[in-house]
């Protein structure tokens, strides 16, 4: 298993309390959360033309697509009943139960507006290579780390709500192709993202009780931001500037069906 922290170093050193513990996480996302990426406040501020938004929905799908699965892998190595049951809601929120179509179909109302097939997109052939490295690898950390880790690793989502609601005003106000319908998976994140985090925050604050297991939280959010900050990267470098579409990702016009 990879070290994601140099344990030797904490031995010996005093643990944070909680509250310590608790802003040293959120200490992380002031620093590094991808709302500060620059393709974000385009994004956000109406400076992407549609060709952009596009590429953009069409290559989150895949972290859409990614998250459940993380959700499932980190679920098979619980041996804990109780905290399976509070965990499987995660990928019924996405993938949707019984009539409930889940976030993954809100997410494909999205980019069935913005003009892609459904095919198309869930096939993920457009999606830019570095999506899919980055998706793969959050998916691959919660199976590798420990499991307080790898519960610390989705606490990025602390920080989702503030970026959502700034996606959702920001959009509606700044493209004539979104509506109320197509910002429904947002607005429904709202509510799910604080139940999410304030149970894996409580989860690290009960269960990582030396240094060197909170060091190990702390830098599993930082390893999270990068995840989802690389995507970004990778967006801002194909379809901003200088505008490198790598062979067989999705080309602005590109005829999709
Ligand atoms: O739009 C965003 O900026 C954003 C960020 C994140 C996040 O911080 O990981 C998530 C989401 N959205 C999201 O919609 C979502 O369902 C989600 C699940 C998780 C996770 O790590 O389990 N993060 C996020």
């Amino acid at each position: 298993m990879n070290e994601i922290v140099k344990t030797s170093a904490f031995i010996g050193a005093q643990p944070y309390s909680p509250d310590e513990f608790e802003a040293a996480i959120r200490a992380v996302g002031a620093e590094r959360y991808h709302d500060k990426h620059p393709f974000h406040k385009m994004l956000h501020g109406g400076q992407l033309n549609k060709e952009q938004v596009r590429a953009w929905a069409l290559n989150r799908y895949c972290y859409q697509e990614a998250v459940p699965r993380k959700d499932a892998a980190f679920m098979s190595r619980v041996h804990d009943r109780e905290l399976r049951r509070e965990w499987i809601h995660r990928i019924h929120d996405h993938d949707g139960l019984g009539e409930e179509g889940g976030g993954i179909e809100r997410w494909l109302v999205l980019t069935d507006a913005l003009g892609f097939s459904r095919e198309y997109v869930t096939s993920r052939r457009g999606a830019l290579p570095a999506t899919k490295f980055a998706v793969e690898a959050y998916v691959r950390f919660v199976v590798e780390q420990p499991l307080v880790i790898a519960v610390a690793s989705s606490l990025t989502e602390l920080f989702a709500p503030a970026i959502h609601r700034e996606r959702i005003a920001g959009m509606l106000a700044n493209y004539d192709f979104v509506d109320d319908r197509v910002m429904a998976y947002f607005k429904r994140r709202l509510a799910q993202a604080p139940r999410d985090s304030e149970f894996a925050l409580n989860y690290i604050k009960t269960n990582a009780l030396t240094r060197a297991e909170q060091e190990g939280c702390i830098a599993a959010v930082r390893f999270k931001c990068d995840v989802l900050w690389a995507q970004l990267d990778a967006l801002h470098y194909a379809y901003v500037t200088p505008g490198l579409v790598p062979p067989g990702a999705y080309r602005p016009g590109q005829a999709t069906e």
